[in-house]
């Protein structure tokens, strides 16, 4: 045996403006659909982890709601919780899509990241270049020099500029393992195998959620909660020998701001709240292995998005 390389664990967070692929480089980090992905922006409001797991280190993902400037309570909620998580991360990766040019959302993040890099304790952020597939070289080199100026022009200094592309898996590896460096020595913090530690519940969430906002996401910007109530299994299901998997109800409430809303929600007759469920339905059963009733509820909670016990309730 020649000599032993150390073992390394800890937390990677990705940050970044919505929609810059950061779910989708968790993804092709991770090598396994973890989080729940939406052709639209701030949709992901839990925080969700992957975990790269290799001989020498374990990587924990944390897929962050995204830095937004606080406009209501719960963007500042959301900050915090953002806040909170990086200071605690090993390393952060800043995702800086290569088919946008760093704009104003790209700087106030960079700000929030400034003391987590100048600090006692400074957190090293990587600058990760997404989607470079949409550009070429010309272009790449370009954004590349650009992500550079901005941390000089804040007196910063990334560890690394890395650009990847999460569709081509292009670098994807060479970003893990400059992740990876920068562990601290450990042991696994997780035991094999378990990819993710996303309570089912936040992920049943996300499909109602998606599956609600389908179609009408302009009607329905922000303000669409959602809450798994219970699942609990049908008595006398699946305990027979059929080899049939078990039914479980699964009870979710959707909570909307007006009553407008509500109508948006569950269309004509219902006929759209219908559609939710089905679609809904298909990937918990996927998620859970078992034969699902969703029974959906729609409610309407004013202004919930500003209203401190609403949001506990609903688990922010
Ligand atoms: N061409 C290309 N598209 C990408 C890549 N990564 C992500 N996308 C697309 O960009 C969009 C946003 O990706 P997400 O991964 O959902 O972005 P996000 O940053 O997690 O978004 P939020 O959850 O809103 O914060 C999706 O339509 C993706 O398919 C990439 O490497 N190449």
């Amino acid at each position: 045996m020649t000599h032993e390389t150390p073992h390394r664990s800890g937390f990677a967070c990705l940050v970044g403006r919505p929609n810059v692929g950061k779910s989708t480089l968790t993804n092709a980090l991770v090598g396994e659909k973890v989080a729940i992905m939406s052709a639209r922006p701030q949709t992901t409001r839990h925080t969700i982890r992957g975990i790269v797991h290799r001989e020498d280190f374990q990587l924990v993902l944390v897929d962050t709601p995204g830095l937004h400037r606080p406009r209501t309570l719960l963007g500042e909620r959301l900050n915090t919780l953002v806040q909170d998580t990086l200071s605690e991360v090993d390393v952060v990766a800043f995702c800086l899509p290569a088919d946008q040019k760093i704009g104003p959302g790209d700087k106030y993040i960079a700000g929030k990241l400034a003391p987590l890099m100048q600090g006692r304790r400074p957190v090293p952020v990587v600058a990760v270049v997404t989607k470079s597939d949409l550009v070429d070289r010309a272009r790449l080199a370009e954004h590349l020099m650009a992500v550079d100026q901005l941390a000089r022009s804040m007196d910063l200094d990334w560890s690394a500029i890395v650009p990847v592309s999460a569709r081509g898996g292009f670098q994807v590896e060479e970003l893990t393992e400059v992740l990876a460096a920068h562990l601290p020595e450990g042991p696994d913090l997780y035991p094999d195998g378990e990819l993710t530690d996303e309570p089912e519940e936040v992920m049943i969430a996300e499909l109602v959620r998606e599956a609600a906002l389908e179609g009408v996401r302009d009607e329905l910007p922000h303000s669409l909660a959602v809450s798994v109530e219970e699942i609990v299994a049908r008595e006398g299901s699946g305990n027979d020998t059929s080899g049939r998997p078990p039914l479980l109800d699964v009870r979710v409430t959707l909570f909307v701001e007006r009553q407008s809303q509500k109508g948006i929600i569950i269309g004509r007759g219902g006929a759209r709240l219908r559609e939710v469920g089905t679609a809904a339905r298909e990937g918990i059963e996927k998620l859970l292995g078992a034969r699902i009733y969703l029974d959906l509820h729609v409610k309407v909670a004013k202004d919930w998005q500003r209203d401190p016990k609403q949001l506990q309730r609903m688990g922010f």
